[in-house]
């Protein structure tokens, strides 16, 4: 069974009697990509802050690598490699001295800096101040810093956010390269479900401190993917239809509603239904996009 690297169960979080964290759980396996999304506000942050212990909670208990106990949590921590909001980083060194500072902490040598500036894409930055980085050079450098002490879990608050279509696409990529290659667990945040679309294989959405929903990223494509929406008087007989035509691959919604998955022909289909006497009230492929379907899960 795989290993459970970060459970958390029933935690509340509250600032000045306003509950901020709802009573939320979940559990990241090793090698998952656990996207957080939720809106601004929504919490993913004081979520992050409490796995650390940078913030207390009031109820609940958060346990890492199989401890829940003090001392086990910060053993676990050590563990964790995490860029919770805005990344330490002095704009007035280079990348590797950024990476310097961090390192002589961590009592790891020049050739480890070395492969990780390379493995971020920031070799070649040479004398150029962090100041003069793009937003995604700052947050590749953020996830190098974050990578020195070898984390088993890594933990990126927002680090998609702002950046433009190629940044995002680097971004994706490294996070996959970090967990299929080094086997590293990640928990990444973002209020956009799209940005983290392809890139995590669980999402959690938060809403107003609430985990209110979680999905696999199969569950995901699955709620997304186009489809063909058709309403019917009698979704019965158009069921009938459908196994007359070969087609098993829809879900009927209601006593007049399908979706159908499988490729289809929607004119033939129509033909079909309106010769065995089906009255259509709608037919047309309808593509849910991710947008979408977050808005319908946080309004709905
Ligand atoms: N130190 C604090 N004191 C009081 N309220 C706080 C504090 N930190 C966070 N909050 C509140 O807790 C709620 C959750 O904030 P949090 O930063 O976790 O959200 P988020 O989902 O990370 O959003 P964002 O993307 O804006 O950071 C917000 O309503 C915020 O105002």
């Amino acid at each position: 069974m795989t290993e459970t690297i970060l459970k958390i169960q029933d935690l509340v979080k509250q600032y000045a009697g306003r509950t901020v964290i709802d009573h939320v759980s979940l559990e990241i396996k090793r090698g998952m990509i656990y996207g957080l999304i939720g809106e601004n506000g929504a919490g993913k942050s004081t979520i992050m802050r409490l796995i650390m212990g940078l913030t207390h909670y009031d109820q609940g208990q958060i346990t890492l690598f199989g401890q829940h106990d003090e001392l086990g949590l910060q053993a676990g921590r050590r563990k964790i490699g995490q860029s919770i909001e805005t990344p330490a980083l002095y704009p007035e060194l280079t990348a590797r001295q950024n990476m310097a500072v961090q390192a002589a902490n961590a009592g790891v040598g020049e050739s480890e800096v070395t492969d990780l500036l390379r493995q971020m894409g920031l070799s070649d930055t040479g004398k150029k101040l962090v100041k003069n980085f793009s937003l995604g050079m700052r947050q590749r450098l953020a996830i190098a810093q974050t990578l020195i002490s070898h984390p088993e879990l890594l933990i990126l608050d927002e680090p998609i956010n702002g950046l433009d279509p190629a940044g995002i696409i680097e971004i994706r990529t490294i996070i996959q390269r970090l967990a299929s290659e080094q086997g590293i667990t990640v928990l990444i945040s973002s209020h956009i479900l799209d940005e983290l679309s392809q890139v995590a294989t669980d999402y959690g959405i938060l809403h107003h401190g609430q985990l209110i929903q979680e999905l696999s990223q199969a569950e995901l494509a699955e709620k997304t993917r186009r489809y063909v929406d058709l309403v019917v008087d009698d979704a019965k007989q158009a069921v009938v239809v459908l196994d007359q035509m070969a087609i098993t691959d829809y879900t009927v919604s209601d006593a007049h509603r399908l979706q159908i998955f499988a490729a289809v022909s929607v004119p033939e289909l129509t033909r079909q239904l309106v010769a065995a006497d089906i009255a259509v009230e709608r037919i047309g492929m309808t593509n849910q996009k991710l947008e979408d379907y977050f808005m319908s899960v946080t309004e709905g």
